[in-house]
C-alpha cells in the first residue's frame, strides 16, 4: 500500500475508486464527455464546476445510481457492473442529498437508524420473532448509532422529529444516517447549501473530523469556493461535461482554463 502524509498530517492510502473514459447521455445530451480520475482511500475529493456542468451526474455514476454508456468504474481494483442501490450500500458507499431526504415525522434517532436497514443480516423470521442474531444486530445497530449521535453533538435532539429542525441541524442528521452505514466512501451533494456561515462553519469541522475520526474517504460537490478549497485534498473541474482541471486546491486555482470557466463566472 502506497501511503502519503498531507500537509496537515493525515494520511492518503490507495486509489480506491477510478473512474476511466466515462461518458454518460441522456438522450441528445451529454451530461459527462469522456472523464476520467481516481478517488484515493482517506481523501476528500470534491468536484466542482458551474451549473450544468455534470456536477450531479458524475456523483450518481459515483454511486452506481446511473450507469455510464461509455468507460470504466473500479471499486478496490475490481471492476464495477451495473448495481442496485442495496447492493452499491453493501460495497460501502452512502450518499447525503442536495435536497434533504429524510423522515419528517421521524425522531432523529429513528431516521439515523434507518441508515443501518442494509446492514442488516439476520432473515427475516428471526428479526420478526426478536431472537438471537437478530437481537444482538439490534444492540450493536445501537451502539453503533449512538455513537454517531455523540460525535455529531446532536443529543440533545434525539427524540425530536425531524421536520421541527432549523435547516443546518437536518443536514446533520443526514450527515449522521449515511454515516450510520459505516461507509468507505461518503459522498455529499452539496453539504453546505442553503446555510448560514455558523452553519457552514459547523458543517466544514464535521466533514473533516468524520474524514480524521473514522478514516473515511469523502467526493463532494460544492458551490461555495472557500468551502470547497479549504476541505478538499484534490479537485476535479467540470464545464460542460468536460473535465477541465485536475489537482490540488493550488494547481486548480491557478489553472487558467478554470479561472476563465469556472472561477471567473463565480466572480462576475
Ligand atoms: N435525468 C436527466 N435527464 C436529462 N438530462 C439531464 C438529466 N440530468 C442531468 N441532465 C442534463 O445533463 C447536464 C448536466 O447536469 P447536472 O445536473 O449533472 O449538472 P450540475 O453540474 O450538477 O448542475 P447544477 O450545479 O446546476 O446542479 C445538464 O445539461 C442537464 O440538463
Amino acid at each position: 500500500m502506497t501511503e502519503e502524509l498531507t500537509p496537515d498530517g493525515r494520511r492518503i492510502g490507495d486509489v480506491l475508486m477510478d473512474l476511466k473514459n466515462i461518458t454518460l447521455r441522456f438522450g441528445g445530451v451529454t451530461a459527462i464527455k469522456d472523464i476520467s480520475f481516481n478517488i484515493r482511500e482517506g481523501e476528500i475529493r470534491a468536484i466542482i464546476g458551474p451549473n450544468g456542468a455534470g456536477k450531479s451526474s458524475m456523483l450518481n455514476v459515483i454511486s452506481g445510481f446511473y450507469v455510464p454508456q461509455e468507460g470504466e468504474i473500479r471499486f478496490r481494483g475490481e471492476r464495477r457492473g451495473p448495481m442496485r442501490p442495496y447492493e452499491v450500500a453493501r460495497l460501502g458507499i452512502a450518499r447525503t442529498f442536495q435536497n434533504i431526504a429524510l423522515f419528517d415525522g421521524m425522531s432523529v434517532l429513528d431516521n439515523i437508524m434507518t441508515g443501518r436497514l442494509n446492514m442488516m443480516k439476520a432473515p427475516i423470521w428471526s428479526q420478526a420473532l426478536w431472537w438471537g442474531r437478530a437481537e444482538r444486530e439490534e444492540v450493536e445497530n445501537r451502539e453503533q448509532v449512538e455513537k454517531i449521535i455523540d460525535f455529531l453533538e446532536i443529543q440533545n435532539i434525539r427524540k425530536t422529529p425531524v421536520g421541527r429542525l432549523p435547516y443546518g441541524l437536518k443536514k446533520r442528521v443526514e450527515l449522521a444516517r449515511a454515516l450510520a452505514a459505516e461507509p468507505k466512501i461518503l459522498l455529499l451533494d452539496e453539504p453546505m447549501a442553503g446555510m448560514n456561515v455558523e452553519e457552514k462553519e459547523d458543517m466544514c469541522r464535521f466533514i473533516l473530523d468524520v474524514n480524521d475520526e473514522f478514516g473515511t474517504t469523502i467526493a463532494l460537490i460544492e458551490h461555495d469556493m472557500g468551502v470547497v478549497m479549504d476541505l478538499s485534498d484534490r479537485v476535479v473541474v467540470m464545464d460542460y461535461g468536460r473535465k477541465i482541471g485536475d489537482g490540488t486546491p493550488d494547481e486548480v486555482r491557478n489553472n487558467p482554463e478554470v479561472i476563465s470557466a469556472y472561477l471567473g463566472v463565480a466572480h462576475e
